[in-house]
C-alpha cells in the first residue's frame, strides 16, 4: 500500500510522526502494532496509512519530531523526552511510553579531577545535546565551554578536543569501555507521545483514542494477571499478600471448598509475590501477560 501524505488535518485523518531509524523506532513501531493500528513498513516507505484507523504513521529522524509537531506539520509524533528538550518545542506530552529509558548525563576521564557537575564550569564540554546541556548547565550556574559534536563524544577527551563530555547513558558500559567516569545527571528521558497544542483540540476524539490504545498497552507492559487455586479458608492470608488493582477476582470451583482467585499485579512485585502466594496456600499458580489495560 502506498499514500501521498497530506498535511495534518487536511484529510480528517490522524498523523503520528515514528522514529524511522536508530534504536527508538523498532520499540515505536512494535509499541502502534500492539495497540492495534494495522500497517506494513517497507524499506523505503516515509508514509504508512493504517489499515484498520484512520491514522497515517510517517516515519522520520527522532530528531526532527519535536519540531514537525510542534509546526503542525504531523498532529502527534513519537520521540525521546530529551529530543523535545532539545528542540526547546512547544508541544504537549500526552503519556510516557516505558522505553528508550536514558539519562543526560556527564562524564570526564578516570583520572581527571571532577568529581560533580558544578565542577565543569570554565571546562570545554563535547555533546551532541549543546542546548539540553547549555541550559541544564546554566541552571547549576556552571558556565561551560560547550563542544558541539554528531557523533562518537566518548572520543572527545581522549582526542584532546574536550575535558568532559555530556551524553546519554542507560547501562553505562560505553562510557566506562572509552575510560569514563560518570559524575552526575542533568536529565532523565523515555520516549513519549508529544501532541501540537492546534492538534489536541482540533482533533480531540482521535487524539484521546489514540493515546488511550498507547498508553493501554504501556500499561499493561508493567503488569502480570495472576491466577491460583486455594482454599477458601486461605483466602484471607492470600488477599493479604496480594497487592491487587482493587479486590481480586474469587470463584467458585467445582470441589468443595476450592477457590480460583485472580488478580493483576506490578510485574516487578511477581518475584517476591510466588513464594509468599505459595506460604499463604495457594497452589496451580499461573503468570500470565496482560495485552491491554485501561483503566
Ligand atoms: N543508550 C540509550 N539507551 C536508551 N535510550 C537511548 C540511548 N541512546 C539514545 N536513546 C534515546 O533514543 C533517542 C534516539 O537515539 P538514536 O541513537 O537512535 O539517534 P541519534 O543518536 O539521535 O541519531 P540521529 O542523528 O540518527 O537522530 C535519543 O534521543 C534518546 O531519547
Ligand atoms: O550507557 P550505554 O548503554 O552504553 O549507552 C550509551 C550510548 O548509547 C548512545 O549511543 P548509540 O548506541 O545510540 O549510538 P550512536 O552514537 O550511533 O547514536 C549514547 O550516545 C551512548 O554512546
Ligand atoms: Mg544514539
Amino acid at each position: 500500500m502506498s499514500a501521498t501524505f497530506t498535511r495534518a488535518g487536511e484529510n480528517g485523518r490522524l498523523t503520528l510522526a515514528v522514529p524511522a531509524k536508530g534504536r527508538m523506532s523498532e520499540p515505536a513501531l512494535k509499541l502502534c502494532a500492539d495497540a492495534g493500528l494495522s500497517f506494513e513498513t517497507t524499506e523505503r516507505s516515509l508514509v504508512v496509512p493504517c489499515a484498520n484507523a484512520p491514522v497515517d504513521l510517517l516515519l522520520v529522524r527522532p530528531s526532527d519530531i519535536p519540531e514537525y509537531v510542534q509546526d503542525g506539520v504531523v498532529h502527534l509524533g513519537i520521540t525521546g523526552a530529551n529530543l523535545v528538550v532539545e528542540a526547546q518545542a512547544d508541544v504537549v506530552t500526552l503519556s510516557e511510553l516505558g522505553f528508550a529509558r536514558c539519562t543526560l548525563q556527564a562524564a570526564v576521564p578516570d583520572d581527571a579531577p571532577p568529581t560533580a557537575i558544578e565542577d565543569l564550569d570554565r571546562l570545554r564540554v563535547a555533546t551532541a545535546y549543546p542546548v539540553s546541556t547549555r541550559l541544564l548547565l546554566e541552571e547549576r550556574g556552571v558556565s561551560a565551554e560547550l563542544v558541539p559534536v554528531s557523533g562518537s563524544v566518548e572520543a572527545t577527551p581522549r582526542l584532546g578536543l574536550a575535558d568532559a563530555i555530556v551524553d546519554l547513558v542507560s547501562t553505562g558500559s560505553t562510557a566506562s569501555a572509552n575510560g569514563l567516569r560518570l559524575i552526575g545527571k542533568l536529565l532523565s528521558s523515555q520516549a513519549v507521545l508529544i501532541g501540537g497544542r492546534g492538534a489536541v483540540v482540533e482533533q480531540r476524539d482521535l487524539v484521546e483514542r489514540l493515546e488511550l490504545m498507547l498508553s493501554g498497552v504501556v500499561a499493561a507492559r508493567r503488569r502480570r494477571y495472576v491466577m491460583m487455586n486455594a482454599n477458601v479458608e486461605t483466602l484471607p492470608a492470600i488477599r493479604a499478600v496480594l497487592p491487587s488493582m482493587g479486590a481480586p477476582t474469587v470463584l467458585t470451583l467445582a470441589d468443595e471448598g476450592a477457590i480460583a482467585v485472580h488478580a493483576a499485579v506490578d510485574a516487578d512485585d511477581v518475584w517476591s509475590l510466588l513464594p509468599a502466594l505459595r506460604e499463604a496456600g495457594a497452589s496451580s499458580i499461573l503468570v500470565l501477560p496482560i495485552e491491554r489495560l485501561v483503566p
